[in-house]
């Protein structure tokens, strides 16, 4: 199952029998079958091509209803009617791997329902709508996006950034890392170096939700199952943020520590080379580090894929107390970016960041004083 499927799954009852179709009888028996026949082939055979026609059928249907005689006499089951014929059309839209175009038509189908439509199965649409805003292609707002430099000098770097604990993206300072060069990091070459080596992995599409949890896993049986394979228990991340405060050198597959440089920023720090705190994070689309703040000034470097992430400076602290509520939480102030293979992040000590990939993903931080 494609993280999206199973994202939006998780917001469905578990089966056809708990899933309500119950309407007065205006509603004619043959509507009443084109939607128990949407719901069972939805069960049944979610990816059925004739999904998306019989859904389309339910809208066009209950379209006609809703738009004739005065808005006033609309019976609301027809709203609701109009909604489910939505909701079915949502879940065709998001199945298998759903394309950029097919997840917003998703958000215009959800849009659509709660313009014209009556709340269902408690404000289902919403919560897909959530969903599919996480999957669709971040559009960066340029008056938030991230200062971008080449090559800065140290002094410039420390003048212009570092003493003002301003987050940048320097850009050109990994071209000669080995990663990019004699040993580009790919799949195979993860799997030739380290394919038997077991790491810790977190299940769940993100570290507060309730089904999350972690485990160990080699990395090959990592990669079949949730990076190139279709995972039915979530999204699997390769991210070694539950060892920060256990071990300083939590690189757990060496050889790949050959293929990176520290930063020389770094020296601007008062601490030694020894004490800063190399991390990595594989894993597919979709993963998700809730936002938090770390300890430690952070480069993050991007290796392999795009990340979408959001800065909050410390001092928004006071407004965003509940991370829970994020992404929605404020109106606090943010800069945001997508950072692709060869960016390295400056993020200050203490700055609040949201990460999610947007595809197959490998990046590693330095986190130093
Ligand atoms: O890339 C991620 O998912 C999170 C990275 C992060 O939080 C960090 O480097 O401190
Ligand atoms: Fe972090």
């Amino acid at each position: 199952m494609t993280p999206m499927w199973t994202d939006v799954k998780s917001v469905l009852p578990a089966s056809g029998a708990e899933f309500p179709l119950c309407f007065s009888e205006k509603v004619e028996t043959s509507v009443l079958k084109a939607l128990e026949l949407s719901r069972d082939l939805m069960y049944r055979d979610p990816e059925h091509p004739s999904s998306a026609d019989r859904a389309q059928l339910i809208i066009d249907y209950s379209w006609e209803k809703l738009n004739t005689g005065t808005w006033r006499d609309v019976d609301k089951d027809w709203r609701r009617v109009y909604s489910y014929g939505c909701l079915f059309k949502v879940l065709s839209l998001c199945n298998g791997n759903p394309s950029q175009s097919n997840i917003q038509e998703a958000i215009r189908t959800c849009d659509m329902s709660f313009l014209m439509g009556a709340s269902i199965m408690d404000d289902i649409l919403q919560k897909l709508k959530m969903k599919t805003c996480c999957a669709s292609e971040p559009v960066i707002n340029a008056a938030k996006e991230l200062t971008r430099i080449y090559c800065p000098s140290l002094e410039h770097f420390r003048k212009e950034f570092l003493d003002p604990q301003k987050p940048v993206i320097i850009e050109g300072t990994t071209t000669h890392w080995p990663a990019f060069t004699e040993h580009p990091w790919s799949i195979d070459y993860l799997r030739t170096i380290a394919g038997y080596r077991t790491v810790p992995i977190e299940v769940g599409s993100k570290y507060t939700d309730e089904d999350w949890s972690q485990k160990l896993t080699t990395v090959n049986e990592f990669i079949d199952h949730y990076v190139i394979g279709t995972a039915e228990d979530g999204v699997g991340y390769l991210a070694q943020h539950q060892l920060f405060d256990q071990a300083r050198y939590n690189f757990k597959i060496p050889e790949l520590k050959e293929d990176i440089r520290i930063p020389d920023y770094c020296c601007l720090g008062e601490g030694d080379e020894d004490d800063i705190t190399i991390n990595a994070w594989f894993g597919p689309a979709g993963t998700i580090s809730p936002l938090h703040q770390d300890p430690q000034q952070n480069f993050l470097a991007q290796v392999v894929g795009r990340k979408y992430i959001r800065l909050y400076s410390p001092e928004e602290t006071p407004n965003n107390p509940d991370l829970e509520k994020f992404p929605a939480f404020s109106q606090a102030p943010y800069q945001e970016c997508v950072l692709g293979p060869g960016d390295v992040l400056f993020i200050p000590l203490k700055h609040w960041h949201y990460v999610r990939s947007l595809e197959l993903s490998f990046s590693v931080s330095f986190w130093w004083s």
